[in-house]
């Protein structure tokens, strides 16, 4: 069993970034990321600062802006307006999901798509769906194709099954694996909380991604043998006897199902670490695409 190691992984993005960062500083230019949290949600505030962190280690530009749970949607399209306009940020993030008074699609729609870093505009959703490279592909499925890469497994001709159907994972990720080419050319089947005989569905999977955000939920008995699975699940369960009083853990039975496995990836130090490299590297694209 190998065990794919997310942080590692990211090491290799991380590097290609700082190597675009030094061409892009010999033409005046630093690529720029500013992350919108609203809201005091304990763990958007820990990626929050996490994603600022790994900003200030490579040398990027990083704004953090941490607004009051009562900010109106009106004031935080106001914000995202300034920062539409500022020159010196190219990517701009929301942290997901918003406080229930703010209507996620408006503050969405009013992101430049040239500063989505996050490929949830329509247009780049558009651009995803018709393999037009030019747009931004959510972090999180992104970093998924790029583990699967990077240990060489082969995607082409692969049945890959997608456990959840979320804009912000599991279609992006159906769409990625489904493309024409390198990390892609799968036959990929989506499945969801409606899909019927899902562990039979599951067990026909030479690839597995399980996308759902429930704990532990994929068992050994849903897994064939030899299968590859990316856990992207990131769940917070009690545990009153460690430090923090909880603990990560992801939507796979890591325990039992490692051991059936060709490949697998861990939580925490699988996905996650992945996705901040990809919010990386598509702020990197985003100034290097800019003008400015
Ligand atoms: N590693 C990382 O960087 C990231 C991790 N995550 C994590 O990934 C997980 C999924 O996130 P996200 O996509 O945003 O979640 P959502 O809640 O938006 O979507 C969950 C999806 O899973 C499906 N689902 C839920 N329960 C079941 C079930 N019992 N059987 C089958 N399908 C089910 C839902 O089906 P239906 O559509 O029918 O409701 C839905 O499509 C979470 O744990 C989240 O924390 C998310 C983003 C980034
Ligand atoms: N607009 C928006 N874009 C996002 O990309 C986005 C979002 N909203 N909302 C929430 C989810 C979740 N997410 C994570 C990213 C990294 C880790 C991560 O690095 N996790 C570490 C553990 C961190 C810890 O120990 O707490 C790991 O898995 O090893 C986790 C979760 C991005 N999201």
């Amino acid at each position: 069993m190998q065990l794919i190691h997310g942080p590692e992984v990211a090491a290799a993005v991380l590097a290609e970034c700082e190597k675009d960062i030094a061409e892009l500083a010999l033409m005046g230019k630093k690529p720029g990321l500013a992350v919108v949290l609203v809201g005091d949600d304990p763990a958007s505030r820990a990626y929050v600062r996490s994603k600022d962190k790994k900003c200030r280690d490579l040398g990027l530009h990083s704004v953090k802006l941490e607004l009051a749970e009562s900010t109106t949607q009106e004031e935080l399209l106001q914000v995202i307006a300034g920062l539409n306009a500022d020159p010196a940020i190219h990517g701009i993030l929301v942290q997901s999901p918003p406080p229930k008074h703010i209507d996620e699609s408006a503050v969405v729609m009013a992101i430049d798509p040239r500063k989505d870093v996050d490929g949830f505009h329509p247009v780049n959703v558009a651009k995803l769906a018709l393999e037009d490279r030019s747009g931004f592909v959510p972090c999180t499925p992104l970093g998924c194709q790029r583990m699967l890469l990077h240990a060489g497994i082969e995607t082409s001709g692969a049945n890959v099954v997608v456990l959840g159907r979320s804009m912000i994972v599991g279609k992006p990720m159906a769409l990625l694996l489904m493309g024409k080419g390198r990390g892609g050319d799968a036959t990929v089947t989506v499945a969801h909380s409606r899909t019927k005989n899902l562990a039979e569905v599951t067990r026909g999977a030479d690839i597995l991604v399980a996308a759902i955000g429930r704990p532990e939920f994929v068992t050994a008995d849903m897994v064939k043998e030899g299968a590859v699975v990316i856990d992207v699940g990131i769940n917070r369960v009690e545990a009153p006897e460690l430090p923090k009083g909880y603990k990560l853990v992801g939507d796979v039975a890591f325990d039992e199902v490692a051991p059936k496995c060709r490949a697998i990836t861990p939580v925490p130090g699988g996905v996650g670490p992945m996705t901040i490299a990809m919010l990386m590297a598509n702020t990197v694209k985003a100034c290097k695409l800019s003008d400015k």
